[in-house]
């Protein structure tokens, strides 16, 4: 049941395609949240740690695999990020701090998801917590494929075709989950990085906490 999943206050996370700007957005809010004296901890998945560095491999292209076992390193980096004792998500946010957080399991479900067994990734995740704050950078296919592509190095899913099957999977996640209790914010793609991270910010300010 999606109703029923814990939601973590002052939990942040950002979605979008490749080249949507999340990691822009990242970097802005935190920069924000600095300036603003908000304890935060900015951070991404998949994470720098042994279990995130071989994804990245995988990624690359320089390792290849079962679709099957990339939906379970994407889940197995996402445990350890939540729960790690001393520098987890929920630790984090135990002590106070917000965590904003680029990609979280909603990447899993639009590429995984989309690219493998919807099912089967959904139960991979079932378990983890959902986010307060869901911002979803709406950049169709066409506008992120000329940001990608100003990138030099390319890893697996940064394709056309793929990425316009991960957005119109997106936009299938945002219908399912839009009544679990999260905050969800769709931002239009195509506005400027400053604009974006305005309203990201606006929405945010207004929370009680920051
Ligand atoms: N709203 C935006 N408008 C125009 N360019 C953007 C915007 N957001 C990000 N970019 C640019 O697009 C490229 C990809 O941004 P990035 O944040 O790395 O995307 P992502 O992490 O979602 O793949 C970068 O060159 C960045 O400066
Ligand atoms: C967290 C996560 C990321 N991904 C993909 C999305 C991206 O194509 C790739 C790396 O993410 P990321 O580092 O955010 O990409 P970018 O280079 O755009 O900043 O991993 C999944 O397929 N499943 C997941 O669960």
């Amino acid at each position: 049941m999606l109703s029923n999943r814990e939601i973590l206050q002052r939990f942040v996370v950002i979605e979008g395609i490749d080249g949507a700007g999340t990691t822009t957005q990242l970097n802005l809010l935190g920069t924000r949240f600095t300036q603003h004296g908000c304890a935060h901890v900015a951070t991404a998945e998949p994470t720098d740690s042994p279990i995130g560095q071989l994804i990245r491999r995988y990624l690359g292209g320089d390792l290849h695999c079962h679709p099957g076992t990339l939906a379970r390193l994407f889940a197995a980096d996402r445990f350890n990020h939540l729960f790690d004792p001393e520098n987890g998500i929920k630790r984090h946010l135990d002590d106070g701090a917000w965590v904003l957080n680029d990609r979280y399991i909603f990447s899993s479900l639009a590429y995984q998801g989309t690219l493998w067994d919807y099912e089967r990734v959904h139960e991979l995740n079932r378990e983890f917590p959902l986010p307060e704050y869901l911002f979803f950078i709406n950049t169709p296919s066409e506008i992120g494929s000329k940001r990608r592509n100003s990138r030099s190095h390319k890893e697996i899913y940064e394709q056309d075709s793929i990425q316009s099957e991960v957005y119109d999977g997106y936009l299938r996640i945002l219908e399912e989950y839009k009544n679990t209790g999260m905050h969800i914010h769709v931002i239009d793609g195509a506005l400027s990085e400053n604009e974006i991270h305005e309203i990201l910010w606006q929405v945010l300010k207004t929370s009680d906490t920051v």
